[in-house]
């Protein structure tokens, strides 16, 4: 699942990684050298300056590091200035070691820990924003995730506190669980704490495995001890009953349905009818596959709530749509306001790009992926199992 993005998060990490110990290279050396003369340096009176001042930029709280932070400060601060008298060797360690972040670099290398600039990211971040881009991820998410990745490194990293490797793992981790978990609410919770029956309307488009989720949520919610019925809303397409109707049989539950043809919200309506005469806790109502784009069947969707007024109206599209169907869930959002989102076919989408845009997009979460054919195939979304999944070690 997600793997084409799962590589290329990785890719980022590995790309910040190598440019920061590039940067740190420089420093590194002046480290080794200077480590063997450190106790020399005890006793040198040259630099005095250079030694108080690199002391209170670069080390504040480290006792015992402090004449080695120092130490490499200080060669270092050296370098440049011996340097510029030899005219054609300059070039070389002006380009990393000159600026203001160079005493900090130095330190905190002698601690080891490696600082990153704005201009060590600037490559990284455009080659992640590529990624982003290219596994679907909407341009607003994208944008999002860069902002929070670029403000993470550059902010905290100051502060010194870890590695270049566990700081990248964190400014991505909250960068994608900032836009993933947008919106979220406990599914399980509501549906405990909703009166019976609850009535939940299935909107999307054709063939994106609408039918198919209904009847795993329905197995989801006798799972926790739900009664369901089935209502099939989509009587524009021939076969619609029968497809539904199949699952019902295989599950054993009731369905209601209407001639082709007939008005979907009183199919919905007699659903509902059907569960309080029968105390049925849940009404899956199916609708047709509608085209967003068609003024006719959106307007059914109209009916529908104003008809029955249910408590949930879940969009259902598939993660291998990318970018259509983060189009698709902001317009059918747009034209009958959707509860959440279940993204079907979870286990065949390499980008991932749906599962990352859809709940920033649209303001609305998604509640439930659908990971195969199987009835047991859906597995509720959780925003922080998920971005663990996607920056795990096991690649
Ligand atoms: N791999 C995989 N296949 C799925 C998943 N969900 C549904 N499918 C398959 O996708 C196909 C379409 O599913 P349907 O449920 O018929 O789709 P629909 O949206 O109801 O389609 P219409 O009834 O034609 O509007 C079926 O072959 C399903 O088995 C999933 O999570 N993973």
């Amino acid at each position: 699942m997600f793997d084409g993005l799962k590589d290329k998060l990785n890719s980022f990490r590995e790309d910040v990684e190598e440019t920061a110990e590039e940067a740190a290279d420089a420093d590194e050396s002046a480290d080794d050298a200077d480590e063997s003369t450190a106790s020399a340096d005890a006793d040198e009176s040259t630099a005095s300056a250079d030694d108080a001042d690199a002391e209170s930029v670069a080390v504040d709280d480290d006792d015992s590091d402090d004449s080695a932070a120092a130490a490499a400060a200080e060669t270092d601060a050296e370098t440049p200035s011996s340097d510029e008298s030899d005219s054609d060797d300059a070039d070389d360690s002006d380009d990393s070691s000159s600026g203001p972040g160079t005493l900090k670099r130095a330190a905190a290398f002698a601690t080891g820990k490696v600082i990153i600039e704005e201009d060590d990211l600037e490559d990284p971040l455009w080659e992640l924003e590529m990624a982003l881009l290219e596994s679907d991820v909407e341009m607003s998410v994208a944008e999002q995730i860069l902002d929070t990745v670029e403000e993470t490194m550059i902010g905290e990293t100051r502060k010194q506190v870890e590695t270049t490797g566990e700081l990248v793992e964190r400014a991505l981790h909250d960068a994608l669980v900032d836009v993933i978990s947008v919106g979220q609410f406990d599914f399980d919770e509501r549906i405990a704490e909703a009166d019976k029956p609850i009535t939940i309307v299935f909107t999307g488009v054709n063939g994106v495995g609408k039918t198919t989720s209904i009847a795993k949520l329905s197995e989801y919610l006798a799972d926790r001890g739900y009664s369901s019925v089935m209502a099939n809303g989509d009587t524009y397409r021939a076969g619609a009953n029968e497809q539904l109707q199949q699952h019902a049989e295989n599950l054993d539950r009731k369905i209601i349905t209407h001639e082709q043809g007939g008005d979907p919200a009183a199919v919905i309506y007699d659903g509902v009818e059907y569960a309080e005469a029968n105390d049925v806790d849940v009404v899956l109502g199916d609708t047709a596959g509608r085209l967003h784009t068609s003024d006719d069947l959106m307007s059914q969707l109209e009916k529908i709530d104003r008809v029955v007024d249910p408590d949930m109206t879940l969009f259902v599209d598939e993660a291998v749509a990318g970018q259509d169907a983060v189009m698709r869930a902001q317009e059918f959002n747009d034209a009958a306001a959707i509860d959440g989102t279940i993204l079907t076919k979870a286990d065949v989408d390499a980008s991932g790009g749906a599962a990352i845009s859809i709940a920033y997009v649209t303001g609305k979460p998604i509640l439930f992926l659908g990971t195969g054919q199987g009835y047991d195939h859906i597995e509720p979304f959780e925003p922080e199992e998920l971005v663990d999944q996607l920056l795990g070690a096991d690649q």
